[in-house]
C-alpha cells in the first residue's frame, strides 16, 4: 500500500547539506498500522513528509497503492493526495470554525452538497465520540478531544492511508490510549493503512503490526513488532524496549549501592530478558547449579502477541564464589546482564 524505494532527502543550506534520511526502504502493507520510532533529529518527520511528497525526496521514490507519487504533475499529485489523510501532534485545528466546521472543512472544499455534509460530519463525529462537542470551538476541548476532531476532518475525505505525526506526544498516558484505542479501531474498521512515527516504544507496542527503528536518517532495523521485541537486533532498539519498562533502583538501595565490593556485598544486577530467554526459568536454574540465592528487587514483565520481555533487578547472595559463574550462565543463556554495583 506505501513503498518507499531508496529514498534520500537532502536539505541544502547555505554554508552546507544536512542528510534527514538516507536510502530508506519500507512497505506497508494494505490494512497494517507500521510505526517508525527514533530519537530526536533521527528524521522521522522527514521520512513521514516524504510520503505525502509535502517534502520532495533528493532521490528514490513512493509509491501509494502502486502508483508513483515522485513522478506525477501536480494536477495529478493533488488528487492522489486525498487518499493520504495525515494527523499532527498539535492537532492543526481552525481555531474560528466549530468542530462541526472543522470536520466539514474537506467537504465544503470539495463542493459537497449541504445535506451531505451534515450526513457525514454526524457519522463521523459519531465515530471518534465527539458528538455532543459538534457546536463548542477547538479551545473550549481538552487536548485528546481536538485530536479526535482532527481525526474526524482527515477521515472525511475517506482516505485509504492514514500519516500519524507524533500524534499522541501532546498527550497525557490515558489520553494517549484512548486515541491509539480509536486509530486500533479505525483501522480494522474502515480498513485504512497506518504510517506513524513516534518516540515511544510504548506507542508501537500498543497498536503497530510492524516496526521500523530509524537513526541518522537510515533503517538500522525493522520488522514485526514481536519479533523486534523479542529479539532486537541493534543498541538502539534494545533501549527503546527497555524505556518502555519503567525499572527504577528503589531509593533505598540507590543510597546504599556502592561502585566496590567492601567485602560481603551482594552484587546488584540488571538482567534483561528478551526471546526465549524470557520463557525459561533461568533464575532458579542458576540458583540450583551455583548455589546462590536471586533476590528480585524489582521486575517488569511484558508481553507483545504470545512474546514476553522485560526487566529485572536482583541482587546475588550465597556462594560468592559462584557470583561470576551465574553471571556467565545468564549471559551465556542470552540475557543481557549490567552489574550496577554492590549492596
Ligand atoms: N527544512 C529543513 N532544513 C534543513 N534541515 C532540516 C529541515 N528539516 C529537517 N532538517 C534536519 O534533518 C534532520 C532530521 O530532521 P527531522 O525533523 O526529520 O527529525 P525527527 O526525527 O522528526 O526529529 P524530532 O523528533 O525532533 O522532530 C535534522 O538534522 C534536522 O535538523
Amino acid at each position: 500500500m506505501i513503498e518507499l524505494k531508496n529514498v534520500t532527502k537532502i536539505f541544502k543550506q547555505k554554508d552546507r547539506e544536512v542528510t534527514a534520511l538516507a536510502g530508506v526502504s519500507l512497505k506497508v502493507e494494505r490494512g497494517k498500522i507500521f510505526g517508525v520510532i527514533g530519537t530526536s533529529g533521527a528524521g522521522k518527520s522527514t521520512l513521514i513528509r516524504c510520503v505525502n511528497l509535502l517534502e520532495k525526496p533528493t532521490s528514490g521514490e513512493v509509491y501509494i497503492d502502486g502508483k508513483n507519487l515522485t513522478t506525477l504533475p501536480d494536477r495529478e499529485l493533488a488528487l492522489e493526495r486525498r487518499q493520504i489523510g495525515m494527523i499532527f501532534q498539535h492537532f492543526n485545528l481552525l481555531s474560528s470554525r466549530t468542530v462541526f466546521e472543522n470536520v466539514a472543512f474537506p467537504l465544503e472544499l470539495d463542493r459537497k452538497p449541504k445535506h451531505e455534509v451534515r450526513e457525514r460530519v454526524t457519522e463521523l463525529l459519531r465515530l471518534v465520540g465527539l458528538e455532543e462537542k459538534a457546536g463548542d470551538y477547538p479551545a473550549s476541548l481538552s487536548g485528546g478531544q481536538k485530536q479526535r476532531v482532527a481525526i474526524a476532518r482527515t477521515l472525511a475525505s475517506s482516505p485509504k492511508v492514514l500519516l500519524c505525526d507524533e500524534a499522541t506526544s501532546a498527550l497525557d498516558p490515558g489520553t494517549t490510549a484512548s486515541i491509539l484505542r480509536l486509530l486500533k479501531d479505525i483501522n480494522r474498521r474502515l480498513h485504512i493503512t497506518i504510517l506513524l512515527i513516534t518516540h515511544e516504544m510504548n506507542v508501537v507496542k500498543s497498536i503497530c503490526h510492524d516496526v521500523a527503528v530509524i537513526s541518522q536518517g537510515k533503517l538500522v532495523e525493522k520488522g514485526p513488532v514481536n519479533t523486534v521485541f523479542s529479539n532486537p537486533k541493534t543498541e538502539l532498539a534494545r533501549s527503546f524496549i527497555s524505556a518502555s519498562l519503567h525499572v527504577e533502583i528503589p531509593e533505598h538501595y540507590r543510597q546504599r549501592v556502592t561502585a566496590i565490593n567492601e567485602g560481603g556485598m551482594s552484587p546488584l544486577l540488571r538482567l534483561r530478558l528478551t526471546g526465549d530467554t524470557a520463557d525459561q526459568p533461568l533464575l532458579s536454574q542458576a540458583a540450583r547449579l551455583f548455589e546462590i540465592d536471586t533476590k528480585i528487587i524489582s521486575a517488569q514483565m511484558d508481553h507483545v502477541g504470545d512474546k514476553n520481555f522485560g526487566v529485572v533487578l536482583v541482587a546475588l547472595s550465597g556462594r560468592t564464589g559462584n557470583y561470576q559463574k551465574a553471571i556467565d550462565f545468564f549471559i551465556y543463556h542470552h540475557i543481557k546482564v549490567e552489574l550496577l554495583g554492590y549492596v
